[in-house]
């Protein structure tokens, strides 16, 4: 059976001054309503790539996307986009930064008021609701990235994609956004990918692990499902056998079958 997801066949080649550039060859992958996937590999390995033409923002030069049987080939609100560094539009509030998701998508469809509800609700998910009124110039990295992650949810995407979500932040904001985003997930279930380059934040949230190999020429050179039960804690899951079992395979791929060659 057809699953929810089906990256089928990727290939793409980039046009560049000395001819084209195979960023990706023949990646495929089947992702299942509900997964929490990351995508993981050493820089330059094609990640960004992988999302941006699932995202419909890249056309695969062979192969395509197909989501819930009907394929991709631009961008839309059924595949909500979080990148590292937030895109918030600075003169807007958070509140009105959200707004302006949730009218593009379900304006006209629902009322003023349910929509006003919709809004508070996911500025609530992301524990924003005490700064809604106030512009992205005056909260922290880590807030703004909540509110990132609120307009997207508010659109209720089919898939949640997320760019190295966290990765311009410090740790401890790291970990608390990595907390609220498993609590989301708990409650709402959501098809997500996620690009990281943090072994531990893979296998802390995710239910399976795509490794890439290195470019040019990209591909998925292993998958790994991550069979920790939920909810997960990370004090208890540092001394779990499986959990380090999981890290070091992640780490052996990486750094002895995958190393990077550094010229
Ligand atoms: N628009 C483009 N034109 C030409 N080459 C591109 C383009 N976008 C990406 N590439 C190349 O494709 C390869 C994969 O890039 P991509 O950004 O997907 O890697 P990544 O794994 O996301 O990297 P990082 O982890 O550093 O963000 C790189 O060699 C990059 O230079």
């Amino acid at each position: 059976m057809d699953k929810y997801l089906n990256i089928d066949h990727v290939s793409i080649d980039f046009p560049t001054p000395n001819g084209p550039f195979r960023a990706l060859d023949n990646v495929n992958l089947k992702i299942d309503k509900g997964e929490f996937v990351s995508i993981i590999g050493h820089s330059g390995c094609g990640k960004s790539t992988v999302m941006n033409i699932v995202g419909g923002l890249y056309q695969a030069t062979e192969g395509g996307v197909i989501l819930e049987g009907r394929e991709v080939n631009d961008p839309g609100p059924d595949r909500a986009i979080v990148f590292q560094n937030h895109s918030l539009f600075p003169w807007l509030t958070c509140y009105q930064n959200v707004e302006l998701a949730v009218k593009s998508v379900f304006g006209g469809k629902r009322s003023k008021q349910e929509m006003k509800d919709w809004i508070e609700h996911n500025l609530s998910l992301v524990h924003m609701s005490h700064a809604m009124h106030k512009l992205p110039s005056e909260i922290s990295g880590g807030m703004k990235q909540r509110i990132g992650i609120a307009r997207a949810l508010s659109m209720e995407p089919k898939v949640l994609l997320m760019d190295e979500p966290f990765g311009a932040l410090d740790a401890l904001t790291r970990a608390h956004l990595q907390d609220s985003l498993m609590e989301i997930q708990a409650e709402l279930n959501n098809t997500v990918i996620m690009i990281t380059h943090d072994v531990d934040e893979a296998v802390l949230l995710s239910d399976k692990i795509v490794m890439m190999t290195n470019g040019p020429a990209a591909s998925i050179g292993e998958v790994m499902d991550v069979k920790l039960p939920r909810p997960r804690k990370r004090l208890e899951l540092a001394d779990n056998g499986d959990y380090n079992h999981y890290r070091s395979e992640v780490i052996h791929f990486l750094h002895a079958r995958h190393a990077r060659k550094v010229a």
